[in-house]
């Protein structure tokens, strides 16, 4: 059993990493290299915060987000496993067991275990935390698999999803790192690195389109994901006076999501205007994209977040 006594017993870095528990049964980690800071809270693995000292979070957390066991938390990096949204074959499955498969999987609301924290010769800190079958993803038909999220912070942060098929036969799976990027402002927001790929407009019945050439500018609410892509994304928030720069690795899907004036008064724990200050870039593996593991392969997905502050000019 992961106490919070035992926790910091066992991994606490003096200066760098410490356990806490700022809601009634909601532990998390705080990170802190001499470049940034993080928070992971061990429901999910969920990196809540990401700050480089002296920068404004990068990450964007709702402040009306809530943090009780069992509810996922709205902001910073949800990790999405094993399907993104609905699940794809969820009301065959739901009917034949009875049961209600969770959006976005299980993965995002189930408690971690912390694996390791510790400090590289470089500064950077690094802390493992792991997920295995239990009672919960078995009901969902999920017994044969073993998930490690690792999160390193310093002058970047890295998440990464490495995902094990423990099992004899094929995993099925789609995953994600549903990322919410802070902006000061969204309306002059610029999104770099989608131009010319393919899309899937879920607020267009799922259609299939091709995104124009250039950066995508946020001018309604929006729900794509971009298929068959790996490329590096640049998110502008010229309001910010900062870019931020994100590479993915093992994903081949983008999902892009912000809702906007229209859907937001659906979401009990975004604040009316929260819909303003973000832009979800979430680096994944769905639909067309969904992953096939052979028995004993491991697949890694990552994400990595830079960010460059663009000075203002003075006359
Ligand atoms: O409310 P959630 O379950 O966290 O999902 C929030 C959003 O996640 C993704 O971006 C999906 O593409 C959206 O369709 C969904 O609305």
């Amino acid at each position: 059993m992961q106490t919070l006594d035992r926790l910091n017993r066992t991994f606490a870095i003096d200066g760098h990493a410490v356990f806490e528990e700022r809601e009634p049964g909601m532990l998390r980690l705080q990170l802190s290299s001499p470049e940034s800071t993080a928070t992971v809270y061990l429901q999910g693995a969920h990196v809540t915060q990401w700050t480089p000292r002296g920068a404004d979070p990068v990450l964007y957390l709702s402040p009306a987000a809530v943090f009780a066991p069992g509810k996922a938390i709205r902001g910073g990096v949800p990790v999405l496993f094993p399907w993104f949204g609905p699940r794809w074959n969820g009301a065959a499955f739901d009917a034949a067991h009875g049961t209600r498969s969770p959006a976005h999987g299980f993965a995002r609301t189930s408690v971690w275990t912390v694996d390791s924290v510790r400090c590289e010769a470089d500064g950077d800190v690094v802390a493992c935390l792991s997920l295995a079958p239990d009672e919960v993803s078995r009901g969902l038909g999920f017994d044969d698999f073993a998930l490690v999220l690792e999160c390193r912070v310093g002058h970047e942060l890295q998440v990464a999803l490495h995902v094990t098929n423990r099992g004899a036969a094929p995993l099925e799976y789609e995953e994600g790192l549903h990322a919410y990027f802070a902006v000061a402002d969204v309306h002059p927001a610029r999104l770099d690195g989608l131009g010319g790929s393919t899309y899937l407009d879920k607020r267009d019945g799922s259609t299939r389109k091709v995104l124009h050439d250039g950066p995508f500018a946020f001018t309604r609410d929006v729900d794509h994901t971009h298929l068959h892509t790996d490329a590096a994304l640049k998110l502008h928030d010229p309001s910010g006076h900062r870019v931020v720069d994100i590479v993915k690795t093992g994903s081949l899907s983008t999902v892009i999501w912000n809702p906007w004036t229209v859907l937001t008064p659906g979401f009990a724990d975004l604040p009316a205007d929260g819909w303003q200050h973000f832009v979800c870039i979430e680096t994944v593996n769905a639909d067309e994209n969904r992953l096939r593991l052979e028995p004993g392969a491991t697949h890694t997905l990552a994400m990595t977040v830079r960010v460059k502050t663009v000075r203002v000019k003075t006359a």
